[in-house]
Order: structure tokens, then sequence, then C-alpha cells
């Protein structure tokens, strides 16, 4: 868990989890608690299939910002999609009609605790692991390709596969600086 730390997916390569521990993977992710038991998130894994049509979402989504992108700026958000070898989109439902009770702050929580079990997964299964996000998470063209319905948002994707160079650890903070005792 110490050793745990964020790897964008510009820095994973080949080789990354096979088909066995992909499903350990979102198998960890069912892990997380749940309150209410409404699984208020999904996941959606980009297979390598996907990737040109992500690729294209990602320029849509710059031109959605920018109509007036660059060649080299198109080209550039279309080549994230084809970064690290597992790639997965993190979805969260806010709201529904059905669990009005559970507030999206608890809901966001559970999604965070699914992604910590998966991230610290693919750490004990030797891989570098990291969350990615950006504008590209409010547009059009990413919801219409991933289908999400009015009450899902895009939150976040979860990149896996291995560290070609490992990166300094971060400065963690103390719990001094975020325990307080009542
Ligand atoms: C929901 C979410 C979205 C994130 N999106 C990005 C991102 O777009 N780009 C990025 O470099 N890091 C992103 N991160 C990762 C953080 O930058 C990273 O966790 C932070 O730098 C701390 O590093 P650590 O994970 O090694 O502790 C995201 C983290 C979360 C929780």
């Amino acid at each position: 868990m110490r050793k745990r730390q964020q790897t964008s997916p510009k820095r994973l390569g080949e080789p990354g989890p096979d088909a066995g521990q992909v499903r350990e993977l979102f198998t960890a992710a069912a892990q997380a608690p749940d309150h209410g038991l409404i699984l208020p998130w999904r996941f959606v894994h980009v297979s390598d299939a996907g990737r040109q049509r992500l690729g294209e979402a990602f320029v849509q989504a710059l031109l959605e910002r920018d109509p007036d992108a660059t060649a080299q700026q198109r080209s550039e958000a279309r080549a994230k999609a084809a970064r690290a070898p597992f790639l997965a989109l993190a979805i969260a439902r806010p709201h529904d009609d059905a669990s009005p009770e559970i507030p999206p702050r608890e809901r966001l929580v559970s999604l965070g605790c699914a992604l910590q079990n998966m991230l610290l997964l693919a750490h004990a299964q030797g891989f570098g692991a990291g969350l990615v996000s950006g504008q590209a998470m409010e547009s059009r063209a990413l919801r219409d390709l991933f289908r999400l319905a009015d009450n899902e948002q895009a939150v976040c994707f979860i990149a896996v596969g291995t560290v070609a160079k490992a990166k300094t650890s971060r400065v963690r903070p103390s719990p001094v600086d975020f325990v307080e005792t009542l």
C-alpha cells in the first residue's frame, strides 16, 4: 500500500494484465463499500478494437471546446487513446429515482473505493497504474461513445501496465496534517 503511486498512462507499456488479472481487478472493485447495495457505478473496459473509436471521441471532445484546434493538437488528443495496455472508464451514477436516500457523496466514495482497490491490486500484481481525467469527461462525444445515461457521469479512466521507468515517490502527508481528536 505504501508503494502505490500514480503512474501516468504514457509511462505504462506492455505487458499489461492478462484476462485473468483483468477479472481480478474488476473483482477487487466489487469489494468496495456500497451503502444500500445500489452499485452506483460501472466500468467500461476499452478493448483494443475500441481504442480507435475512443481516439476519435477525444478528437471530437477537443473540437467541442476548441473548433480551431490544430492538426497537431488533434493528433495528440487521438494518441491518448492508445496509451496503457489496460484502460477502463469509471462511470458514477450520482442520482437515481430508485435510491434517492443515498446522496451523491456516498456514491462517489463508493466509486473511489472501487478505484483504490483496483489501483492497489494492480500494484500487487506487479504493474503500475494511474487515474486520468480531463475536460473530455464532460464532452458530448465521450458521453455518446460510452452511452452514458443522463444521470451518469464519467469520472476518470484507470490505466494499468508495466512501468518503463519508475519515478521518485512523492512525500506523503503525515497523519498530523489531517487528523484531529474531538
Ligand atoms: C478522480 C481522479 C482523477 C485524476 N485525474 C488525473 C489526471 O487527469 N491527470 C493526472 O496527472 N492525474 C490524475 N489523477 C491522479 C492524481 O494526480 C494523483 O493521484 C496525485 O498526483 C497523487 O499521486 P499519488 O496517486 O501517487 O498519490 C486523478 C486522481 C483522481 C482521484
